[in-house]
């Protein structure tokens, strides 16, 4: 694998029981560049993600991280590889009893045997990093929905991971927030050197913050380039989803029995629309 591609995947199939969730999926995520990964709503980008942080296995294929099968690694391997990935769910999940010094800190605490003083001094450089190194004191029931998720993000960053994984970072902030953590995420993308995969639906600002996209539909790569490749597809696949179409391609439902099944036949009088 080339210098240049940070995690790859390579025909990856994962389901969940006998519910085929990824069917054959091959992608890569290059280095030092932020990618996004688009795709309807269950179309497996949360599993991915948990694929690539080895929380789940594949069942054939392989995910590589810098070169390295995950599949194959055993619980301490895991553990180390890790802690090169910082991951960031979609409310951040702070400790609540924990004041927003104590959340940045849990991860060094947790994973290293740093003294106190080294310690504060990444915590605070991490809040610097995220514009709240003031507000190391509070509470996380006192933070404004955008503050709270830097402050996950500085906790996600405090171990200097490689990779950080962002699954909808942008959920429920409003306009001004979302701007923020979109130039938050390519601020620290690049001054600290990370390599960034971010899930999202909030397409304007994806196209106009990520170096690589992929579009994920049905089970399968719909298509996998830059920003601009990806706008100009004529692929109906990546029309729709682009131009958020409620018609196309990517099915709208769940897999479901037949409505007849559910329903029974369509009854005369509904019809005749008696
Ligand atoms: N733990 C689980 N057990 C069984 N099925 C699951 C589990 N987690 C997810 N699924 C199913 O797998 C499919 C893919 O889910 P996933 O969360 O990866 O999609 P997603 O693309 O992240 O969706 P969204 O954009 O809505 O968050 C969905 O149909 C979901 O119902």
């Amino acid at each position: 694998m080339s210098r240049e591609v940070l995690v790859e995947l390579r025909d990856v199939v994962f389901g969940y029981d006998d519910r085929l969730v990824l069917d054959r999926v091959s992608l890569h995520v290059p280095r030092g560049k932020v990618t996004a990964l688009l795709g309807a709503s269950g179309g497996g980008k949360t599993t991915l993600l948990r694929l690539i942080g080895g929380q789940l296995r594949a069942s054939s294929g392989q995910v590589l991280f810098d070169g390295v099968d995950v599949g194959q690694l055993d619980r301490a391997g895991l553990y180390a590889m890790r802690r090169r990935m910082g991951l960031l769910f979609q409310f951040g999940a702070l400790f609540t009893d924990m004041s927003v010094y104590d959340n940045v800190a849990f991860p060094l605490r947790e994973h290293t045997r740093l003294p106190e003083a080294l310690i504060r001094d990444i915590v605070l450089m991490k809040l610097q990093a995220v514009g709240l190194r003031g507000a190391r004191d509070l509470m996380p029931a006192e933070l404004s929905g955008g503050m709270a998720r830097r402050v996950a993000l500085a906790r996600a960053i405090a171990l200097d991971p490689e990779l950080v994984m962002y699954d909808e970072p942008f959920a429920g902030l409003d306009p001004i927030s979302l701007g923020t953590a979109a130039r938050l995420i390519r601020q620290l993308n690049d001054t600290l050197g990370l390599t960034s995969l971010l899930v999202s639906h909030e397409l304007e600002w994806v196209f106009q913050l990520a170096d690589h996209v992929i579009v994920l539909a049905n089970g399968r790569v719909a298509l996998e380039g830059a920003p601009q490749e990806v706008q100009r597809s004529d692929d109906p696949l990546i029309r729709q989803y682009v131009q958020a179409a409620p018609d196309g391609p990517v099915r709208f439902h769940y897999p479901a029995p037949s409505v007849e099944d559910d329903f029974g036949p369509p009854s005369r009088s509904v019809e005749e629309g008696a």
